[in-house]
């Protein structure tokens, strides 16, 4: 059981110097043709955090992560990942010892059982938390990775990406083919990382599971990153969710006002998006007879759409 004291003091120490970005991303741009799928961007990725990098498929995500580890060249810019230059091989292939990586698809040899696959990889790079992580998730071992489900071999693959014990771990579409229950086992495994001062990079195109377990959010769209920001903060601005129930039908051109967004009214009920000032709400709904007035936070599937407008074809978890 986690609990919110015992965060990792090196990475939240105020009187300790900044320490360096674990990523940082400078600029990066990757051209294939006409298509750039990452077009000048810029962030850092700091010790102790999960940074959730999000955007939906074809937004560029996994060309940021290849980049990131060197698997592809950047047409301009740069990146540096535990201080090795991504385009200085020699110092790359030193710092990635202490990264781990999950792919979006697992380049294992499938016809090896999963326990040959750990082997290979525990011969590379150690494998000091292989069993620790097994009781965590069990792939079956004994049976060739050709007839593993999408989601044992998500769960291989997250075994393969921790179990050197690494300091950065990049995961792309980590959760994607697990149940429930084990999407949040794996949730719950990723903030105790964290808690530990690990840092987690992690992709996805779920705005449910970034909500719940990242403590900042990369949005990237058609190459480019669109928004960096905590993620408290980025619902803080998207406003509040409100639901209004009047004992009359709602007149909608009386109802709303400039700061309610995405307003959806449905005889006596109005949905909307509220973006001003909580006591400016309250002071307009008092001219209407109100049975019911429920007000949370917003959904980041909600804020999201802002910043795609009706393309986002992203899910919601
Ligand atoms: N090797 C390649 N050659 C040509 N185009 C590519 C190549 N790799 C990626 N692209 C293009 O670059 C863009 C970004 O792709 P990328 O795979 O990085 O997106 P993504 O956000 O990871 O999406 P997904 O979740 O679907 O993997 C897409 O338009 C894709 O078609």
């Amino acid at each position: 059981m986690r609990t919110q004291t015992d965060v990792d003091e090196t990475a939240a120490d105020p009187d300790s110097d900044r320490a360096a970005p674990v990523i940082s991303i400078d600029g990066l741009t990757k051209r294939y043709g006409d298509v750039t799928a990452n077009d000048d961007v810029t962030f850092d990725v700091d010790a102790g955090e999960i940074f959730g990098y999000l955007g939906p498929n074809g937004a560029g995500k996994t060309t940021t992560i290849r980049l990131l580890l060197g698997l592809i060249k950047p047409t301009a810019g740069t990146a540096a990942v535990l201080g090795a230059d991504v385009r200085d091989r020699r110092a790359l292939t030193e710092a990635k010892s202490k990264v781990g990586y999950l792919p979006d698809s697992l380049g294992f040899e499938e016809r090896l059982t999963g326990r040959q696959v750990l082997e290979y990889f525990a011969r590379m790079r150690g494998d000091e938390r292989r069993e620790e992580l097994l009781e965590l998730f069990h792939p079956p071992l004994e049976k060739p990775v050709e007839t593993y489900s999408h989601g044992n071999k998500r769960m291989l693959g997250i075994v393969q990406a921790f179990m050197h014990d690494p300091d950065l771990v990049i995961l792309d579409e980590p959760t994607s083919g697990l149940d429930p229950l084990k999407q949040d086992r794996m949730h719950a495994f990723l903030e105790d990382e964290r808690d530990a001062g690990k840092t987690i990079f992690f992709s996805s195109h779920v705005l449910s599971e970034v909500q719940r377990v990242c403590d900042r959010v990369g949005i990237i769209r058609d190459g480019a990153l669109v928004a960096l920001e905590d993620i408290d903060d980025l619902l803080e601005r998207g406003g509040k969710d409100v639901r209004v129930h009047l004992a009359e039908p709602i007149d909608e051109e009386r109802f709303t006002t400039p700061a309610m967004i995405d307003v959806e009214t449905v005889d006596r009920t109005a949905r909307f998006t509220y973006t001003g000032e909580p006591a400016a709400l309250l002071e307009h709904l008092v001219q209407f007879d109100v049975d019911d007035v429920d007000i949370g936070d917003p959904q980041l599937d909600d804020i999201f759409k802002h910043y795609y407008g009706n393309d986002a074809s992203t899910g919601g978890g």
